[in-house]
């Protein structure tokens, strides 16, 4: 037993401790939202729902999508996390959260369990599709949601870093940064552009390939139902992030991930499958504030939009909408489905750049939401979570739900 008080400690965008107390009380905020959102669900008989693999589960638009098919659509299936048990620090806030939308999964009789393991590795791949032809014979539905700092190929054995760097030429770009305390200032960053080296291995990491030996191996093993559909998440975002982000290191890597969605479509298709990127709009996650000026651009999103911000939750639900072919595919002209129309409205990002030009230190607070970001921020580690008791001894060693 390691019953403790866990208090937010760390620096910058980093969090040493998770509570998994808030962790969970999180999770049921998402079910929550899920359960009020507007539009049908197609939730099926208990235990008959359709079959999914989600990988990336326990953070962000993964854990979204995986919440909001449990809720609405009653899927079965395996979701697929990379987490850290807890050990000299309480274990990492996606453990917790795993074992929440465990819990969830079980209360709704969805035989849907979760797998603490490497996505990039032969090994589970093998374990995941051994369990997937044990329990359900095949899949309806793969969605991918990584986001990785690094992946080691299996094949080749070696292992590529992803960098978040500008490509081409040298990029100056405001930041939101905190101190100690978690107080804000805005600052300057210069970043410099990757080489070619660290663009290429960026491309391994974020890029299709693994998604596409994903959809190889289920195929290899006869495991695609008709009407198999996949989806991965992609992001195209604001002329104010172009630099950093369409236009830099992780631009690159989507690009290759919207092709692989071409090619695999291609492969698909004469089999009644499909297969497609999802834009999603820009949301609070540990992949995305590792992005600089992203927090700064995010904040003054939400101080433009207010709640027409749309949470990951919601976007799910559409998502889910348009995979189980109640609604089309919302598709642009490069078949990109998309789910953040409400981001790149152009009066929406008018109005941003507004902001972004006029922001200076003392404007800060005026012109982009802090507290909302740092409420965000703080959350995905399992603090500031409404009716989460934080003076109170908690046991952060749990295990990983059997
Ligand atoms: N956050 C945004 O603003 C945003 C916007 C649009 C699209 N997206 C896309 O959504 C996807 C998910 O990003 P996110 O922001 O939700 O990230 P996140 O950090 O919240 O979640 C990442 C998930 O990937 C998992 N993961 C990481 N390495 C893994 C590995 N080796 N094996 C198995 N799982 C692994 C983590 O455990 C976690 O579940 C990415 O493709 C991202 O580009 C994000």
């Amino acid at each position: 037993m390691s019953e403790r008080i866990v208090s937010p400690t760390g620096r910058g965008f980093l969090l040493l401790d998770s509570h998994p107390a808030g962790c969970a009380a999180s999770v049921a905020r998402m079910r929550a939202e899920a359960e009020s959102e507007p539009g049908a669900g197609s939730k099926a008989e208990t235990g008959a729902g359709p079959t999914a693999l989600v990988i990336g589960s326990s953070a962000g638009y993964g854990l979204a999508a995986t919440v909001a098919g449990l809720v609405r659509h009653g899927i079965r299936g395996l979701g697929i996390g990379f987490e850290r048990p807890a050990g000299r620090r309480s274990a990492t806030a996606g453990w917790y959260r795993t074992i929440a939308t465990d819990a969830i999964a079980r209360e709704l009789g969805c035989d849907f369990s979760f797998r603490n393991a490497d996505a990039f590795a032969d090994t589970t791949k093998t374990e995941a599709l051994d369990l997937i032809a044990e329990r359900f014979g095949g899949v309806d539905y793969l969605i991918y949601s990584v986001a990785a700092p690094r992946r080691t190929d299996p094949r080749s054995g070696e292992t590529y870093q992803s960098v978040i760097k500008p490509l081409g030429r040298t990029y100056v770009t405001k930041t939101l940064e905190f101190d100690i305390e978690g107080t804000p200032s805005l600052r300057e960053v210069t970043l410099e552009p990757a080489t070619e080296a660290e663009a290429d291995a960026t491309v391994r990491v974020m890029g299709g390939e693994d998604w596409s030996r994903w959809v190889e191996a289920l195929a290899g093993r006869g495991l695609l139902r008709d009407g198999f559909r996949t989806v991965a998440l992609t992001y195209i975002g604001s002329e104010l992030n172009a630099p950093i982000y369409r236009n830099g290191t992780i631009g690159a890597a989507k690009a290759d991930l919207e092709a692989t969605a071409r090619e695999l479509d291609a492969r698909l298709a004469p089999h009644g499958g499909k297969a497609l990127t999802v834009v999603n709009g820009a949301a609070v996650t540990q992949a995305s504030t590792a992005i600089p000026s992203i927090a700064l651009y995010v904040s003054m999103l939400r101080g433009e939009l207010g709640d027409r911000l749309q949470s990951p939750i919601e976007q799910s639900v559409r998502l889910w909408e348009q995979l189980t072919g109640a609604r089309p595919f919302d598709v642009d002209d490069e078949g990109r489905a998309r789910l953040d129309r409400w981001e790149l409205d152009p009066a929406v990002q008018a109005g941003v750049t507004k902001r972004w030009q006029a922001i200076t230190p003392e404007s800060v607070f005026e012109l982009a939401d802090i507290d909302w970001f740092r409420t965000q921020f703080r959350s995905l580690y399992g603090f500031d979570v409404p009716g989460v008791d934080y003076t109170r001894p908690v046991e952060t060693d749990q295990p990983w739900p059997a």
